[in-house]
């Protein structure tokens, strides 16, 4: 097995996130693959003998209102048929699982067994730890595209060379649209540029994540907290939001209230860029080792205000970085982890929808069964890609 990546493993998405690894409030479609994700993130660290700060700590969806603790809790009748320890919970509650906190809540949506791991760890010990049984890693490797015969894939050809092969996996992030471009597909994929600061190590206050309407926060290994804004993030326009309008319109209708639209400088850097290039041609991936979006400060220094106000004894914890990430997207919010029909031996594994980091180790695990034809460990139909072509209208489940 070889691991293509054009910059360094960690650089962009996997390490940007905020660490949850929750299966409280996923789409239903995803419940069944989040809980082996968890079942995988539990016992990662003695697997792979190195450190991803995986814990289990916990994780709240807090309610401010009576009518928003009716649609957190509205998400247990998906639950339920899983028997997980989700549960609704009333103020007491919350206040014995948040020390220090001064804000009232009329309760929460609670999973004890949901946890956190370190992004900037994680994926960098996986790849090591794959490395040390016999996968080959390459970095400042940019995959130019793939080559085939006879309509199925044969190599793929990268900035160095070319490797002979008879399966390819796009797990591409926010680039898989512009990849999957020259095979003739039509990924509808988008972008959503999210903000995540961290602290410096602080002694005390939660060790259980939580978001509320203004702020997500969870403890860091090391002692600090991460934390984001509560909103949906900064959906930047660019010349994809007009192809994928209508595909995309009952996502921007759900998510109208969270998602911030803006049109700047990234419409002029898609619309010059970001194009599939010749295989003997520098390409996009190369131009861009590591995509670095702009954070959005404004959002990040609301996120601190809103838990400096939840916990002032917690409100001298300095600020030691705000960063961005390009979560990408699908229309439904489900991500694409399946085989290619129009041409064989490809392979998609994309689209996570800013839950990808903590259903990551389910869905390798999911795609690497596809790839290797054997039975998978749950239902992968849901996320099968020709649901964009075969006239099923892929959308959000209202309410999640
Ligand atoms: N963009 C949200 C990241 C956390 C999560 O959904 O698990």
């Amino acid at each position: 097995m070889t691991l293509c990546e054009k910059g360094h493993v960690g650089g962009e998405q996997s390490s940007r996130n905020w660490g949850w690894c929750r299966k409280m409030g996923r789409d239903p479609r995803e419940i069944p693959l989040s809980i082996e994700a968890l079942r995988l993130w539990s016992g990662m660290n003695a697997r792979i003998g190195l450190e991803t700060g995986f814990r289990t700590t916990g994780i709240l969806y807090l309610a401010e209102s009576e009518a928003q603790m009716a649609d957190r809790a509205a998400w247990l009748d998906y639950a339920r048929p899983y028997q997980l320890d989700s549960r609704a919970i009333g103020p007491a509650e919350v206040d014995a699982l948040l020390p220090g906190n001064t804000r009232p809540y009329v309760g929460a949506v609670y999973t004890a067994s949901d946890g956190r791991a370190e992004p900037q760890k994680a994926a960098p010990a996986i790849a090591a730890a794959a490395r040390a049984k016999g996968a080959i890693v390459l970095q400042n490797c940019a995959v130019r595209g793939v080559e085939t015969a006879g309509g199925r894939v044969s190599a793929v050809v990268t900035e160095r060379g070319r490797i002979v092969t008879s399966q390819v996996v796009v797990a591409g992030g926010a680039w898989s649209r512009l990849f999957t471009l020259p095979l003739g597909l039509r990924l509808p994929q988008l972008k959503v540029r999210s903000t995540v600061l961290r602290t410096a190590p602080v002694e005390g206050g939660p060790t259980t994540a939580g978001w509320t309407n203004a702020v997500a926060w969870r403890k860091r290994l090391d002692g600090g907290y991460s934390l984001a804004n509560g909103h949906g993030g900064i959906a930047d326009i660019v010349p994809d939001s007009f192809r994928f309008f209508l595909d995309f319109l009952p996502a921007l209708r759900a998510e109208w209230n969270s998602l911030h639209l803006r049109l700047g400088a990234r419409f002029v850097e898609e619309f010059l860029n970001w194009r599939p290039a010749a295989l003997d041609e520098v390409s996009p991936y190369e131009r861009v080792r590591v995509l670095d979006p702009e954070p959005d400060m404004k959002g990040s220094l609301a996120a601190k205000k809103a838990f400096d106000a939840n916990f002032p004894q917690l409100a001298g914890a300095r600020v030691e970085q705000h960063w961005a990430g390009m979560i990408d997207a699908t229309p439904d919010a489900v991500p694409v982890i399946s085989s290619i029909d129009t041409m064989p031996g490809l392979f998609v594994a994309t689209g996570f929808s800013g839950h990808g980091f903590g259903i990551g180790p389910g869905a390798g695990r999911l795609m690497a069964e596809l790839v290797r034809g054997v039975t998978p460990v749950v239902d992968p139909t849901p996320f099968r890609f020709s649901r964009f072509t075969d006239g099923s209208k892929p959308r959000p489940i209202a309410g999640l």
